[in-house]
C-alpha cells in the first residue's frame, strides 16, 4: 500500500505538488491522471525518494522509502527506460541490481525470461530498441518480485504487440494482489488497462475513483436511435417532453435518455427501431469534461500563483 500525506513540492516559485494526500489500493492497477506538467513525475519521484518533499510525506507499507531495507523488495519501478548505462550488458544490469539488494542471482535469469530478453541478455543494452529498453526496465522492476509496482508512461514509444504485452503485465501483477500505479497520457490506453484513478491537476488531487464512477460523474451518457419513421419518433418524444438531437449519421441521440422509455414509446406510437443502444462517454471526454470545468486547467491557461 503507497499512501500519500500532503505531498508538497516547490520549486522556486513553481508549486509542482500541492498537499497531494491519496492511496493506492492493492489488487488493483491505478492509473494516475493529469495534464502535462501536472505533477505527476514529481510525485512519482518523491514516492522513489529520487525528489526531496517541501513537506509531507509518501509512505510505502508504513514506511518512507529510505527506512526500506532492500527497497527493490517492495518497490519495482520503471520511471526512465533509457537509465541504464548503455555499454552495460543486460544481464550485468540486473545482476548489480540485484547484487545491491541481496536478491538471488537465479533471479535474474527468471526475469529475463519474464519479458522475453533471454536471448539479447549477453547485449549490450546501449543497442537496444526503446521496447527492448522497456522491458529491460521492467525485469529491474520485478526483480526483487515486489508488491508495489509503479510505471511512468510505460507505452511511450511501442508498437502495438508492446503495449498489449505490458497492457496484460500490469493487470495481471494486479491479480496477483500486487498495487500497480500507473501514469499515461493515453487516455485510450489507460481506459483499457485502470479499474481506480488518481487524477491531478496543477499538482493538486481532482478525482480518486473508480474508472467507471468517473466516467458516470464527468460525462453524460445518451442513447442512439434509429428509426426509417424519424419524424413520426421526434413527435413521440417531443410529445413525451424527450428531447432528441439529429445525428449526421441520420440518427437521433437522446442525452441521459433512458432506452426502455424511448422503447415503450415507439412501440405504443407503431414505430419501428433499427437501433436502441445506451452509449457511454469515453475517459477521454469525461477527462476534458473535468478539466474544462476549471479555468485554471484549461489549455493555454496560465498558471495561477498558489492555485
Ligand atoms: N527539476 C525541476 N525544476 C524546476 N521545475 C520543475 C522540475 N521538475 C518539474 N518541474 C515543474 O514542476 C511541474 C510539474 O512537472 P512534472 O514533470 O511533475 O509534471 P507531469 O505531470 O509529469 O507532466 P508531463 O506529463 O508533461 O510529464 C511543471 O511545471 C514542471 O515544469
Amino acid at each position: 500500500m503507497i499512501e500519500v500525506h500532503e505531498l508538497t513540492k516547490r520549486y522556486g516559485e513553481t508549486l509542482a505538488v500541492d498537499a497531494l494526500s491519496f492511496r493506492v489500493p492493492e489488487g488493483v492497477v491505478t492509473g494516475f491522471l493529469g495534464p502535462n506538467g501536472a505533477g505527476k513525475s514529481t510525485t512519482m519521484r518523491m514516492m522513489l525518494d529520487l525528489d526531496r518533499p517541501t513537506s509531507g510525506a509518501v509512505t510505502i507499507d508504513g514506511k518512507h522509502y529510505n527506512q526500506l531495507n532492500e527497497p527493490l523488495k517492495y518497490i519495482g519501478a520503471l520511471l526512465e527506460a533509457k537509465a541504464v548505462h548503455p555499454g552495460r550488458t543486460a544481464y550485468n544490469h540486473l545482476l548489480w541490481l540485484a547484487q545491491s539488494n541481496r536478491i538471488p542471482t537465479s533471479r535474474v535469469d527468471q526475469v529475463l525470461g519474464l519479458v522475453g530478453l533471454r536471448e539479447v541478455a549477453r547485449r549490450r543494452s546501449g543497442g537496444f530498441s526503446l521496447g527492448m529498453g522497456q522491458r529491460l526496465g521492467i525485469a529491474a522492476a520485478m526483480l526483487g518480485d515486489p508488491k508495489i509496482m509503479m510505471f511512468d508512461e510505460p507505452v511511450n514509444g511501442l508498437d502495438p504487440e508492446g503495449i498489449l504485452w505490458i497492457r496484460n503485465l500490469m493487470k495481471s501483477l494486479a491479480e496477483e494482489g500486487r498495487t500497480v500505479f500507473v501514469s499515461s497520457h493515453l487516455m485510450s490506453e489507460m481506459a483499457l488497462t485502470a479499474d481506480h484513478l488518481v487524477v491531478i491537476g496543477r499538482g493538486r488531487l481532482l478525482a480518486n475513483v473508480s474508472m467507471n464512477d468517473f466516467i458516470d460523474q464527468n460525462s453524460h451518457g445518451f442513447v442512439r436511435v434509429r428509426t426509417p419513421q424519424p419524424e413520426a419518433l421526434l413527435d413521440a418524444l417531443s410529445g413525451a417532453g424527450i428531447s432528441a438531437a439529429p445525428h449526421p449519421d441520420g440518427g437521433f441521440e437522446v442525452v441521459d435518455g433512458d432506452p426502455a422509455a424511448i422503447g415503450d414509446l415507439a412501440r405504443d406510437r407503431g414505430i419501428a427501431l433499427h437501433e436502441l443502444s445506451p452509449q457511454r462517454a469515453s475517459l477521454e471526454e469525461a477527462f476534458m469534461q473535468m478539466t474544462s470545468e476549471s479555468v485554471e486547467y484549461r489549455t493555454g491557461a496560465e498558471p495561477t500563483k498558489e492555485s
